[in-house]
């Protein structure tokens, strides 16, 4: 449901946008106030989609409305309503932040139009700062060691332009981390991140889930289907565990890199994709390609760039960060208050043969937070944290 406010101090023209708006559509729920002050406060206490405000009014014109909206709701886009005399205010508004504007009377077609762009911006508005709240929540790349901060900067480097990337670097280092940054902060940000793992997916399948695959292909196509390649259009693939990826998928994996084609699995008719490649590996392909599981031709292709995510051991001084960033999020988790770690208890842990692993360490804070007292102590860390 679309919440419409309108503020406009004659009824009249009041009537006729509520009536055309509620013909339109059943999903326009429309409210009305007859002055300025009173839409503000009705803004105040509600959320909405939409705003239309009249320009020439009593107590409070419209320029003022449009002024105040933007402080207290600066998403809501307001669409201002021009009479005969104020066009060139009604112009104006627009560098005010205006969406945009209509004319009295109000020409039927242009208000729906605009309306319906208005509210399709308000909805990718919303969504775009959902989307973003959860990136920066769940994808924090946590750290400030001397590494880290090298592989920041390369992915600042490297994220806008559209070299691929091959990430290596132990299980649970952060390759996927990696990754997801260097599409959101590249130009398909907006486009789709698609991440296939290649390890998960039986051989006889990765094909067709990566290239589709046409009806009646193989025992079980019962109709046509896209893949991966083709739901990343535009944005990013990541191909995680590429070193397990099948030489006969490799070779497709090829020629869509040379040729930007695509043909979906019994089909021969080339389907064209514009998209981003990055690949991770926990294994050395250097000795893959040795050993004849790993087609060189495809590492040059994909090693343009090289990131080797260090290992938590190479990082130590992360630990305490790491640490602390973990209790907080767990704490916010189970709605609690963050327990905290005494100096000792962060020295102790740092000091710990970690073989790389961010998970491991998360799971051991979780345990740290369950197990031990209300301060996590060295005595907490040298009970709870071992290995078995
Ligand atoms: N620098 C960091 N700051 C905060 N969290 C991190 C950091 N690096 C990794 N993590 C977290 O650790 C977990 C493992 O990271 P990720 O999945 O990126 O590792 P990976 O190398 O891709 O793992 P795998 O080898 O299993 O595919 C994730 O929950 C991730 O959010």
């Amino acid at each position: 449901m679309a919440e419409i406010l309108i503020i406009e101090d004659e009824s009249a023209i009041r009537r006729v946008l509520v009536k055309i708006l509620a013909e339109e559509s059943k999903n326009y729920n429309v409210s009305e106030a007859e002055d300025g002050l009173s839409g503000i406060e009705m803004i105040k206490e509600k959320d909405y989609d939409l705003v239309l405000c009249d320009i020439k009014m009593p107590k409070m014109d419209g320029v003022e409305v449009l002024e105040a909206i933007k402080k207290i709701k600066p998403d809501t886009p307001v669409v201002m309503i021009s009479g005969h005399g104020d066009l060139e205010t009604a112009v104006n508004t627009m560098r005010l932040g205006a969406f945009d504007y209509i004319s009295k009377p109000p020409d039927l077609n242009r208000l729906l139009n605009t309306v319906r762009n208005a509210l399709d911006r308000k909805t990718l508005v919303t969504e775009n700062t959902r989307l973003k709240k959860k990136v920066s929540k769940n994808y924090e790349m946590v750290g400030e060691s001397e590494l880290i901060t090298i592989i920041k900067n390369i992915i600042e480097k490297v994220a806008p332009t559209d070299a691929r990337v091959l990430i290596t670097g132990g299980n649970g280092t952060g390759k996927e981390l990696v990754a997801h940054w260097l599409h959101e902060k590249s130009n398909r940000s907006k486009a789709p991140f698609i991440e296939v793992n290649c390890a998960a997916i039986p051989g006889e399948l990765i094909e067709s889930e990566l290239f589709g695959h046409v009806k009646g292909s193989f025992t079980g196509a019962n109709k046509d289907r896209a893949g991966k390649f083709e739901a990343a259009n535009g944005g990013t693939i990541f191909l995680d565990e590429i070193g397990d990826m099948s030489l006969k998928a490799q070779a497709k994996v090829l020629r869509a890199l040379q040729e930007n084609k695509i043909q979906r699995v019994g089909s021969d008719k080339d389907i064209k994709v514009d998209v981003r490649i990055l690949a991770a590996t926990n294994k050395d392909l250097k000795k893959e390609i040795e050993d004849k599981k790993f087609r060189e031709d495809l590492y040059h292709r994909l090693a343009v760039i090289l990131i080797n995510v260090p290992s938590l051991n190479d990082r130590r001084d992360d630990i305490p960060l790491l640490v602390e960033h973990f209790a907080k999020k767990i704490a916010q988790e189970q709605g609690n208050g963050a327990k905290k770690f005494t100096s000792d208890s962060l020295k102790l842990l740092k000091e710990y043969d970690w073989t790389g692993n961010i998970r491991e360490l998360r799971n051991v804070v979780e345990r740290l937070i369950i197990l031990g007292g209300d301060e996590i102590s060295k005595k907490d860390v040298t009970l709870f944290a071992s290995k078995q």
